[in-house]
């Protein structure tokens, strides 16, 4: 944000100390909210640039003032070899977003689908630093700002360490955006996106860890050892089955048993959750999750308090918190949270003296709720429709124990429940 012409020429004359060959310049002139940050003057200095990268309101100011009363001693985009980019992200309502490439000479439409929401806070900035940085590497302008199709075709089949060299600005921001769209940060209309969410999540897979993704709470087992012990099968059996069937993430809430056979237990699951890509929760016990380096906990409002327990795991781990109002929902989501556990939704065995909340309450949490949510108490493969049918975008899934955990075969059951999920996903949608 460079607010005054004068700043502009102290930057200027720093600059010409180096050897520069490309200046990227993104005018940060009008905020979101519609505040001038900088006067339409400053205009008469960016000629210095070699690319000019615009949003929609900005490049009309710019329009006026470059191009269409273009004062004499002014030269013209095409004379002085700028290359413009105006992007059409903040247009509403169209559900492609259309940027316009100008290198002086040829106009060229760059369209790609709209990735709906709101954490879009930071990516003007982030695409220019982009097309800086792929120039540093060598990339043309147009190579900068958009990959060709066809290298994008053959990323396709690259694996996926390598898969980042081949992304010019645009591709990159998708990808963030995307991977950044259930990010909640904040109560302003703008959410901020995360550019290096996808380098993390990188990062800890290849680690053997996971990032949180809402999506992982769509078929949530939570195992108990009573009901796989009569049904005999160990706790690492149950999990294997689970997951095999379509669970998406794994809760190990074994109530009973001894630390040392809880801890052996957690670490084999543990290996087998992250050979399939799936996330292992700890019900209760901090201290078993992170002597097995679980991808996160799961506690109740009469646990260890949610800030207590992200202060010993750290930023990373994934903290569920189990809520039956709304205001215990924003505490948890204050306390630093990742998802919330509503119920119960349904009368359960599972649980003794577990207050019931019905579909109306559930519905009340997840309208309320910053944080995604996932359903708890009595669900089955005959009600788990009607749970996904209260419509809230907040829930993200159904999680469950005696419907697995409490039958013979864990592996049909959790396929059966996961193909009722998908419909009624499919029906909401
Ligand atoms: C996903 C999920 N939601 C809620 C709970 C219940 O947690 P809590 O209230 O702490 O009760 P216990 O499970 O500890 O008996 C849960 N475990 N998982
Ligand atoms: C562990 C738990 N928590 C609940 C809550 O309401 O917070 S209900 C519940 C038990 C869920 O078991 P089932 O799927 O067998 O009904
Ligand atoms: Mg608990």
């Amino acid at each position: 944000m460079l607010p005054s012409v004068g700043i502009v020429k102290v930057l200027r004359q720093s600059l010409a100390e180096f050897p520069i060959r490309g200046l990227v310049v993104d005018p940060v002139m009008v905020s979101t909210s519609g505040d001038v940050l900088a006067g339409p003057s400053i205009l008469t200095v960016f000629r210095y640039a070699r690319f000019f990268c615009s949003n929609v309101p900005r490049q009309l100011m710019f329009n006026a003032q470059l191009f269409k009363n273009p004062p004499p001693e002014r030269m013209s985009v095409a004379s002085q070899n700028i290359n413009v980019l105006v992007k059409g992200g903040d247009l509403p309502d169209s559900s492609d977003a259309i940027d316009i490439f100008f290198d002086g000479d040829t106009i060229l439409e760059l369209r790609s689908s709209r990735i709906k929401t709101r954490n879009t806070h930071g990516t003007g900035c982030t695409l220019a630093s982009c097309i800086a940085a792929e120039l540093a590497k060598g990339s043309s302008m147009l190579q900068a700002v958009k990959v060709h199709a066809s290298k994008r075709l053959a990323a396709n089949a690259m694996p996926r360490s390598q898969k980042q060299n081949t992304e010019a600005a645009k591709c990159f921001i998708e990808s963030a955006l995307d991977f950044s769209r259930d990010i909640v940060i904040g109560n302003g209309p703008q959410g901020p996106f995360d550019p290096l969410l996808r380098l993390k999540r990188n990062a800890r897979n290849s680690s053997g860890t996971h990032g949180f993704d809402p999506s992982d709470l769509f078929l949530y087992a939570v195992t108990d050892s009573r009901m796989n012990k009569r049904w005999g099968r160990s706790i690492t059996e149950a999990v294997k089955a689970a997951i095999e069937g379509g669970a998406t993430i794994i809760q190990l809430r074994e109530k009973n048993i001894e630390t040392l056979n809880f801890l052996e237990a957690a670490k084999s699951c543990l290996e087998i959750c992250r050979s399939h890509g799936v996330p292992l929760l700890i019900n209760d016990r901090i201290d078993v999750a992170l002597a097995c380096d679980a991808d996160g906990v799961h506690v109740g409002q009469s646990d260890m308090p949610a800030h207590v327990v992200r202060s010993l795991l750290g930023p990373e781990k994934i903290i569920g918190v189990s809520c039956k109002t709304p205001e215990q929902a924003e505490q948890a989501w204050i306390d630093g949270a990742n998802y919330l556990g509503c119920g119960g939704v349904f009368p359960t065995n599972t649980k003794a003296n577990n207050l019931t909340i019905g579909l109306d309450g559930l519905k009340a949490v997840c309208l309320a709720s910053k944080l995604p949510v996932v359903a708890i108490g009595g669900i089955d493969a005959t009600n788990a429709g009607s749970v996904l049918e209260i419509n809230a975008p907040k829930l993200k899934g159904v999680a469950v124990v005696s419907t697995l955990f409490d039958r013979e075969c864990v592996l049909t059951e959790t396929r059966n429940l996961h193909s009722v999920l998908m419909e009624a996903t499919s029906r909401v949608r």
